[in-house]
C-alpha cells in the first residue's frame, strides 16, 4: 500500500472517487505502523493514531480484506461505490449526526447514500445487516437544505419495526408516526395539517398503501403540496419474488413512481443478489440511481454447520448455550410456528397475540430473557447490538435470508457464534411448504415456485459443501468474491483439518433411477428409507413383504455404507434426478414415495456421474452387513412417529446424516463426452 502511495504523489490520484481512498489508506498505514511498533517494543512508542480498532481484531499480517475491515468505523471502499459524487458533510448534516442522533462519524456509504438522496437522486443501498441503513433516510428528513422538502415516507413491512423506529426517533424529539390498521384517520388528519410543520417522518406498510384509499388520498395531497420529500422502501428485497421475504403487496410501489413522477425513491436492503437487484430497480422503476455497496463479510461472525441427528436438537442446543455461551443473548431460528412450539413451552398456545409478542420482544431486548426461539418473520429489523449466538434449528429457506438472520449476531462488532444444524428432510419440508403455499393470501406461480425451491436447493448446497469455506460461499451468493485465507478459522471447514473424501457413487444413481423405474412400471412405490435397503440388499422383512429383493438394483450397492447411500439419495432428490411424491394413507401417516424427476434423463442418457466429498463418522466401522441393517431398520419403522398435517413426521426421528458431513462437487460430473452420446433417449 505505502509503495503505491509513494509512486503516485496527491495530484495524480485527482479523482473525487480516489481522493477518500488515498486519505484512508495513508491513515491506516499510520495506524498499522503504529502497532507495529508496539508490538516489537512492547511498549507505547508514540501517542497512538487517531484511529479506532475493532474490537477482537487482531492487527493482521499481510491481509488486505481484514486491514480494511480491522478498523472502526470502516469507511466506503469508494473503488466499489458505484456513485462518484462524494462530498463533505454540510455543516447542516454534521450537526444533525451529532445533536440529533448522537453519533460522531458515519459508517461506510452512509454520507454518500445521504448526499445523494438529499440531491433529489433515486438511490439502491445494500448495506449488511446493522450497518445503519436507517440514518440514510432519517437524517435527511430531519435536514432542511435540501433539494426536496417535506415528509419522508418510510415503507416498512412490519408494524412491530415501525413502532420500534418511531419510538426511538420520538426520543430523540424527531417528529414521527406510522399508521398502522388500527390508527383512526381523524389522527393521522391531526398530525398531518394541524400546525405549521408536518411531521419529519411517515411509516406506512405496503398493504396500507395497496389498500387504503384514504393513504393514497393523503399522499396525493402532500404531493400536490410539494410536501413529500422521498420514499424509502425499507427491505426492498420484499418486493422481488426472487427472495423468500417476498410481499405481494410490496409489488404495489412500482405505483409510486407513476403516482408521484418527482418524489426520489431511496430502497434499503441487506439481502440482495445481482437477480434481486436487478428485479427491485426494475419494480420499483428508480432511474438514473446512485447504488452504493460494499464488502458483506461480517468478520466477527463464526460460521459452523452441524448435523441435525433428530427433529428436535433442544437438548444439544441446551448443552451448546449452557457452555458456550452462559447468560449470553441469542436467538434461535425455526421454520415454523410448530417448530417454535417444539423448542419453547412459552410459545405452545394458538400463537401469540400482538401484544405477547411485543412483550416478549421487549422483554428480551431489556435483557430480562436471554434466548428467543423464533420464526424468521418474528426478528425482522431487530437492532440489539449484543446477540452473541443465533442458531438455526431448522433449514433457513434461503441463503440471502441465512445471511440476514446470521446477520443479526454480533452488531456490536464482537465476536459471536452463528450455528446453522442440518438435515436433509428440512430440505423437503421447505418444498411442502411452498407447494402448500398456505401462509399467503394469493397463490404463487409455479415460476416463484420454483425460484423458492432453488433459493432452498443452494443453502442444502451451502451446508454440504464440507471443502469450501463458509465466508467464500455466502459471500459468492451475494457476487463478492472473498479470499478464504482471510477466514482465519472463522468457520467449521477453516477449522476442519481432515481433507474430505471423494466418493464417486455413481451406481447408487444409476441403479436407484432402475429401481424406482421398474416399480412403477409394475404401479409399485418404495420409499427412500426402502431403497436404500433395496441398493444394499438386505433381507428385512420390508424387503420380503414388498417382494423387493426381485427388483433391478437390488443388492447393487452392498460394498457401500448406508450412509454413504442416504447422502446419494439425498442429492438425486436435490439434483431433482428422484422426485418426492407425499401420499396420504390409510392411516394418521403421510409417506413420502420416490419418484423419476425431471433431471433423470439427461443424468442418463448423458452418461453423467456423481460424486460426493464427505468425512465418514470417526468411529463406526463404514460398511456394515446388511444383516445389522436389517434389525436397525425393523427399529426405525417402529420408532416412526406421524401426523397427517405434517409430512415431516413421516420420517423417523432417529434417522438423520448422522456425524457425516457431504460434499457434492457441483453435484455431477460429465465423464463421457456428449457427442459419444445417444440423443437422449435412454
Ligand atoms: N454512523 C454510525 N455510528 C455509530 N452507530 C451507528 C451509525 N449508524 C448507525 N448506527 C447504529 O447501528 C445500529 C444499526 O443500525 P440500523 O438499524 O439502521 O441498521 P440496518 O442497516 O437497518 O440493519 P438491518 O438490516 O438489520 O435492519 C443502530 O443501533 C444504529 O444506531
Amino acid at each position: 500500500m505505502q509503495q503505491l502511495l509513494d509512486s503516485t504523489g496527491p495530484n495524480e490520484v485527482d479523482t473525487r472517487t480516489l481522493q477518500p481512498l488515498r486519505k484512508t489508506l495513508e491513515e491506516r498505514i499510520r495506524a498499522i505502523k503504529w502497532v507495529e511498533a508496539q508490538r516489537q517494543s512492547r511498549h507505547q512508542t508514540s501517542d497512538p493514531p487517531n484511529i479506532k480498532l475493532r474490537n477482537d481484531v487482531h492487527m493482521p499480517d499481510n491481509d488486505d480484506e481484514q486491514l480494511w475491515t480491522a478498523f472502526e468505523d470502516t469507511p466506503a471502499h469508494p473503488l466499489i461505490n458505484h456513485y462518484d459524487h462524494i462530498d463533505e458533510p454540510s455543516d447542516e448534516i454534521r450537526k444533525q449526526l451529532k445533536d440529533v442522533f448522537g453519533l460522531s462519524e458515519f459508517r461506510a456509504n452512509q454520507l454518500e447514500a445521504i448526499n445523494a438522496t438529499m440531491e433529489g437522486k433515486d438511490v439502491f443501498l445494500l448495506m449488511p445487516t446493522g450497518g445503519g441503513k436507517s440514518l440514510c433516510f432519517q437524517l435527511p428528513a430531519v435536514c432542511s437544505n435540501i433539494k426536496t422538502q417535506g415528509v419522508t415516507v418510510v415503507v416498512s413491512p412490519l408494524t412491530a419495526l415501525m413502532e420500534d423506529q418511531v419510538s426511538a426517533l420520538t426520543s430523540r424529539g424527531i417528529s414521527a408516526f406510522y399508521w398502522s390498521a388500527d390508527s383512526p384517520q381523524h389522527e393521522v388528519n391531526a398530525k398531518l395539517w394541524s400546525g405549521d410543520r408536518k411531521p419529519a417522518l411517515l411509516y406506512l406498510t405496503p398493504e396500507k398503501i395497496k389498500a387504503s384509499p384514504a393513504c393514497r388520498n393523503l399522499l396525493l395531497k402532500l404531493y400536490n403540496q410539494g410536501q413529500l420529500a422521498r420514499f424509502a422502501i425499507d427491505e426492498a428485497h420484499c418486493i422481488s419474488t426472487w427472495g423468500q421475504d417476498f410481499r405481494s403487496a410490496y409489488q404495489g410501489l412500482g405505483q409510486l413512481r407513476e403516482d408521484y413522477p418527482k418524489v426520489p425513491i431511496i430502497a434499503l436492503t441487506a439481502t440482495a443478489n445481482q437477480c434481486t437487484r436487478e428485479d427491485i430497480v426494475t419494480q420499483l422503476k428508480l432511474r438514473d440511481h446512485a447504488f452504493f455497496t460494499q464488502s458483506f463479510n461480517r468478520p466477527n461472525l463464526k460460521y459452523f454447520i452441524k448435523a441435525k441427528k433428530k427433529k428436535n436438537m433442544l437438548p444439544e442446543i441446551v448443552e451448546f448455550i449452557k457452555k458456550e455461551h452462559p447468560n449470553h443473548t441469542g436467538v434461535i431460528y425455526c421454520l415454523a410456528r410448530k417448530s417454535c412450539q417444539l423448542l419453547a413451552e412459552q410459545l405452545q398456545k394458538e400463537g401469540l397475540s400482538k401484544e405477547e409478542k411485543n412483550r416478549l420482544l421487549e422483554s428480551w431486548k431489556a435483557d430480562k430473557f436471554h434466548v428467543m426461539v423464533a420464526t424468521i418473520a418474528f426478528g425482522m429489523g431487530i437492532d440489539k447490538a449484543d446477540v452473541r449466538f443465533v442458531i438455526h434449528h431448522d433449514l433457513p429457506k434461503s441463503l440471502s435470508g441465512y445471511y440476514q438472520e446470521t446477520g443479526r449476531a454480533g452488531r456490536d462488532g464482537k465476536l459471536a457464534d452463528c450455528v446453522l444444524y442440518y438435515w436433509f428432510p428440512d430440505f423437503k419440508k421447505i418444498c411442502w411448504m411452498i407447494d402448500q403455499d398456505k401462509e399467503r393470501e394469493e397463490a404463487l406461480t409455479p415460476e416463484a415456485k420454483k425460484r423458492q425451491k432453488d433459493a432452498a436447493r443452494e443453502v442444502v448446497k451451502y451446508c454440504t459443501n464440507i471443502s469450501e469455506c463458509r465466508r467464500v460461499q455466502v459471500l459468492r451468493h451475494f457476487g463478492q468474491e472473498f479470499n478464504q485465507h482471510n477466514c482465519k478459522a472463522g468457520c467449521d471447514n477453516c477449522l476442519d483439518n481432515r481433507p474430505p473424501i471423494t466418493e464417486d457413487v455413481t451406481v447408487v444413481a444409476t441403479n436407484a433411477i432402475d429401481a424406482v423405474r421398474s416399480l412403477s412400471n409394475k404401479g409399485q412405490q418404495i420409499t427412500q428409507r426402502q431403497l436404500t435397503e433395496v441398493l444394499r440388499g438386505a433381507n428385512s422383512n420390508m424387503i420380503q413383504d414388498h417382494g423387493f429383493s426381485t427388483i433391478e438394483g437390488y443388492g447393487t450397492c452392498k460394498h457401500i455404507s448406508r450412509e454413504l447411500v442416504d447422502i446419494a439419495l439425498d442429492r438425486l432428490i436435490l439434483l431433482e434426478i428422484l422426485a418426492i411424491s407425499l401420499q396420504k394413507q390409510k392411516t394418521t401417516f403421510s409417506a413420502e414415495y420416490l419418484e423419476i424427476g425431471s433431471a433423470a434423463r439427461n443424468f442418463k442418457a448423458k452418461g453423467q456421474c456423481l460424486q460426493v466429498n464427505w468425512r465418514p463418522p470417526p468411529v463406526k466401522s463404514i460398511n456394515k452387513p446388511a444383516t445389522v441393517e436389517k434389525q436397525k431398520g425393523k427399529r426405525r419403522g417402529r420408532n416412526s412417529r406421524s401426523n397427517d398435517d405434517d409430512p415431516i413426521e413421516a420420517f423417523p426421528d432417529e434417522v438423520g446424516p448422522s456425524n457425516i458431513s457431504v460434499d457434492v462437487m457441483d453435484g455431477l460430473r460429465q465423464l463421457r463426452t456428449p457427442s459419444k452420446q445417444g440423443n437422449g433417449d435412454e
